[in-house]
């Protein structure tokens, strides 16, 4: 994105103000943010639905394997960034009886053969572990068994990017981590994504990137463990995963740790080594 704006037809102001990011292949990015400072709305930019289905004033560049968004087709956009709601009843069409046929439906759109839609479910049910809910009723799962399937629904459409908009927001621990330990899956099997997200722990354990928005601007950007060491992120309204902020809090008391952690096993090592080493 290049010097990317952007107003809502009904907005006063620009809601995305001259965002200039870069998004690598294979990496795991995290979008941060107070509420209404436009996670939301870049998102709805990267998956195209501004600007085809919001009109509104778009300026700048958007550039998807170097082609500009407003030249894409929404269908091809569609089959190369999947996109998952934050609340996993949006994304459940409704419509059918079966969680195989649930996440059958995106890939009976794209127009996909039969046995090969076939095939697809089955591999992405056993890939996500969730074989045993495919003849379950999609509407009278939990939610997290919801929010499991939507993401199955769109990876058998095999996207290359995924765009994550709060996925564990409804959802409890257990819930949570499995959502989580789908992501770190299918960033090894060299997937781009794009996660927007509150909890912080989360993002230092799964991020590699994390951009911080205020105000429709891109004020932070970095890679997550200098980003999450750098105290100015709570000028901004957002937190810092509490391993870092305990290792900021140390360094200012006098104990100097040679890094900041930023996650929990990298703060029992840091820790660790410091009480063994330089120590109290
Ligand atoms: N469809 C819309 N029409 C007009 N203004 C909108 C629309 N959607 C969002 N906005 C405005 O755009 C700004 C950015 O909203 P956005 O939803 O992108 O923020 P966000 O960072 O995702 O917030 P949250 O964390 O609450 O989801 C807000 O001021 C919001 O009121």
């Amino acid at each position: 994105m290049i010097d990317l704006s952007y107003r809502y037809p009904t907005s006063k102001e620009d809601v995305l103000r001259q965002v200039n990011i870069n998004i690598e292949k294979g990496c795991v990015y995290a979008l941060i943010g107070t509420n209404g400072s436009g996670k939301t709305t870049l998102c709805n930019v990267m998956r195209g639905f501004i600007p085809h289905f919001y009109n509104g004033d778009l300026r700048g560049k958007v550039l998807v394997e170097g082609k500009d968004i407003r030249e894409w087709a929404l269908g091809d956009l569609a089959q190369k960034i999947g996109f998952v709601f934050e609340n996993p009843f949006t994304q459940i069409s409704g419509v059918k009886d079966t969680v195989f046929e649930e996440v059958a439906f995106g890939l009976e759109n794209l127009g996909v053969e039969v046995r090969e839609i076939k095939q697809k479910v089955k591999h992405t049910l056993q890939l996500l572990g969730i074989e045993e809910l495919q003849d379950h009723k999609p509407q009278e799962l939990s939610g997290g068994q919801k929010q499991r399937v939507a993401i199955a629904s769109i990876l058998a459409m095999e996207p290359d990017i995924l765009v994550i908009d709060e996925p564990t927001s409804q959802l409890d621990p257990l819930g949570t981590e499995a959502v989580f330990k789908i992501i770190e899956l299918m960033k090894k099997r060299g997937m781009t994504i794009i996660l927007v997200e509150h909890k912080m722990e989360l993002i230092a354990e799964y991020a590699d990137y994390v951009f911080l928005m205020q105000d429709g601007r891109i004020v932070m950007q970095g890679d997550a463990a200098t980003v999450f060491s750098d105290k100015r992120v709570l000028q901004f309204g957002v937190t810092l995963p509490q391993y870092a902020l305990l290792g900021i809090e140390m360094n200012e008391k006098g104990m100097l740790l040679p890094r900041i952690p930023i996650t929990e096993r990298e703060a029992v090592t840091t820790i660790r080594n410091w009480l063994e080493g330089e120590g109290p």
